[in-house]
């Protein structure tokens, strides 16, 4: 309210209720605390000294609301408890694409290793206890897998404590009985597989859940002009698990979105250059960024205002200061609802890949964006070859699972930030944003190897599926059309030379100019 409207006998109230916070906090290990009491309680003393001025809006919108703002947050977060359960693995692991296999050798374990590698993981194979601590010591994997068959004193069961504060831990098991899961409960497994195991359930189960988010973090963005009142929201989200990104200029805030995607937006509800308000009206205008969840933080406790800001399409509102619990609960919740919600509406069913017409909206941004920003992208059409005979041979389902089989592997080997979509069919389009055609070529060249050696499997049989790739780049093509145009017609040209090969435009080499030079 002092910030809105000055009133003495309010500040002296407050000063009061500082200086007791200082008393207080002097005896307790709070240090992050006392610089900022300090500091709002001589600003406080020198307005409430200088009797005859009155301290102006401006002033008390700047100053006093950054230390107010902050102290309050700051002592709500002092010595707080940080809800350690609601995520047990803590930071994002160092090793999004490390996994440790806890097994005896045998072929299946070899097999699975090379399967894995394939995929684009590193992985370790070890069964002794004393290497797989020290393996622990040296970095953190996504997960260990380890093969167990329950018997008393098996001595993965000694060491899942320690797993289980580091990353998942997941059985695979030639048991699988009542008796056997809940052993695997009760040492606290994130999963639970048939053995012997394959590559690409394996994948599966990294994928999804909890575990998908420890290896692709929920993401946050905090849209709040104070740089330090944003940087405690992001360390108690970060501590959580959550990638945040802190953004204080809300001119900023699109490009933002565009590049990191947050899966949830954090906005301080009065901001000096543009309001809350403003500026989700101006992301809710955008078709791509509509759907976006975002939460106000406000020290506005008025009903009527709050409502008033959901007809405009907030999500919610938290009112500061916020506690860390209630932060870290709803925004995970709701973000983690929005990327689901979010997955069916945008990806195609069958591979959970973008669909065609999400893709082409998102290219059309990407194209537009690189560039006005001068960068290079690049653009890929894939297309598996002679997938008719695949269908033909071994039936639809089998062709089916190639087609998932192929989205796992582009998930797994591509950047995030790479954008991947069905395009039809079997054919497949991807964005590669900041990179230049040779790059592609090379890039591409090893996934199509990668991908020849990834044993299909349908019942009892097995076979190996290639694919054909043709790119192009925004250093010759004008605008999006164009460029869809000529990887296209690469795609066309690696067909028509043999398949399983890529090929990228050139000018010169383009099917159009030897038709023309052709005619
Ligand atoms: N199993 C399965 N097959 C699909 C799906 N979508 C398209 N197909 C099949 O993909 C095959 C594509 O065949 P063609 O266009 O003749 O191409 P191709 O056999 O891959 O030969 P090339 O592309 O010339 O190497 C057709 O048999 C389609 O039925 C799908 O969702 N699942």
């Amino acid at each position: 309210m002092l910030v809105t409207r000055w009133d003495r006998s309010l500040a002296a109230h407050l000063l009061s209720l500082v200086s007791n916070l200082e008393r207080y906090i002097q005896g307790e290990d709070a240090a992050q605390l006392l610089p900022e009491c300090l500091a709002l309680r001589e600003l406080l003393q020198l307005w409430l000294i200088q009797n005859d001025t009155v301290p102006g809006e401006t002033e008390r919108y700047g100053a006093l609301r950054h230390h107010l703002g902050i102290v309050s947050q700051l002592a709500m977060m002092e010595g707080r408890q940080l809800l350690p359960e609601y995520f047990s693995g803590g930071l994002m692991q160092q090793g999004p694409h490390l996994v440790y296999l806890w097994m005896p050798p045998s072929e299946e374990a070899h097999n699975l290793s090379e399967q894995l590698s394939c995929y684009g993981f590193m992985v370790q194979t070890m069964y002794q206890a004393s290497k797989l601590a020290q393996a622990l010591q040296e970095a953190t994997p996504a997960a260990v897998v380890a093969y167990t068959d329950f018997t008393p004193g098996d001595p993965i069961m000694a060491l899942a404590d320690t797993i289980r504060g580091l990353c998942p831990l997941l059985f695979c098991s030639p048991r699988y009985d009542f008796e056997a899961r809940l052993q695997a409960v009760r040492a606290g497994a994130a999963g639970f597989l048939a053995w012997p195991l394959l590559a690409h359930e394996l994948i599966d189960n990294l994928n999804f859940g909890d575990l998908g988010e420890k290896r692709d973090p929920l993401r946050v963005m905090i849209v709040e002009d104070m740089a330090s009142l944003a940087g405690l929201y992001a360390n108690v989200l970060n501590s959580h698990g959550v990638d945040a990104l802190q953004v204080t200029d809300p001119a900023r805030v699109l490009d933002g979105i565009v590049q990191f995607r947050p899966d949830l937006i954090l906005m301080d509800m009065y901001m000096p250059e543009c309001n809350g308000m403003e500026l989700a009206q101006i992301i809710r205008q955008q078709r791509l960024l509509d759907g976006i969840p975002i939460l106000f933080l406000s020290v506005e406790k008025r009903q009527s205002i709050q409502l008033d800001t959901l007809t405009l399409g907030i999500d919610g509102f938290l009112t500061k200061p916020v506690a860390p619990e209630e932060l870290v609960v709803t925004v995970i919740n709701r973000a983690r609802r929005y990327r689901k919600l979010r997955s069916y509406m945008i990806n195609d069913s069958l591979t959970g890949l973008l669909n065609h017409s999400h893709l082409y909206a998102q290219l059309e941004y990407e194209v537009l964006r690189a560039k006005r920003d001068q960068r290079a992208l690049s653009l890929v059409m894939l297309d598996l070859d002679h997938f008719k005979t695949i269908n033909d041979s071994y039936g639809h389902p089998a062709g089916d699972e190639v087609l998932v089989n192929l989205a796992r592997f582009l998930k797994e080997r591509l950047r995030r930030s790479d954008l991947i979509s069905r395009y039809g069919g079997e054919e497949f389009a991807i964005v590669l944003p900041g990179t230049r055609q040779e790059d592609a070529l090379r890039i591409m060249n090893a996934m199509r190897q990668a991908f020849s050696q990834i044993e299909q499997r349908s019942n009892q049989q097995t076979f190996h599926q290639t694919f054909s790739v043709g790119i192009s780049s925004l250093a010759s093509a004008e605008d999006t059309t164009q460029l869809v145009q000529q990887a296209d017609d690469m795609l066309y040209q690696a067909k028509r030379l043999g398949r399983n090969r890529v090929e990228g435009y050139s000018p010169e080499q383009s099917p159009l100019s030897r038709r023309e030079s052709e005619a």
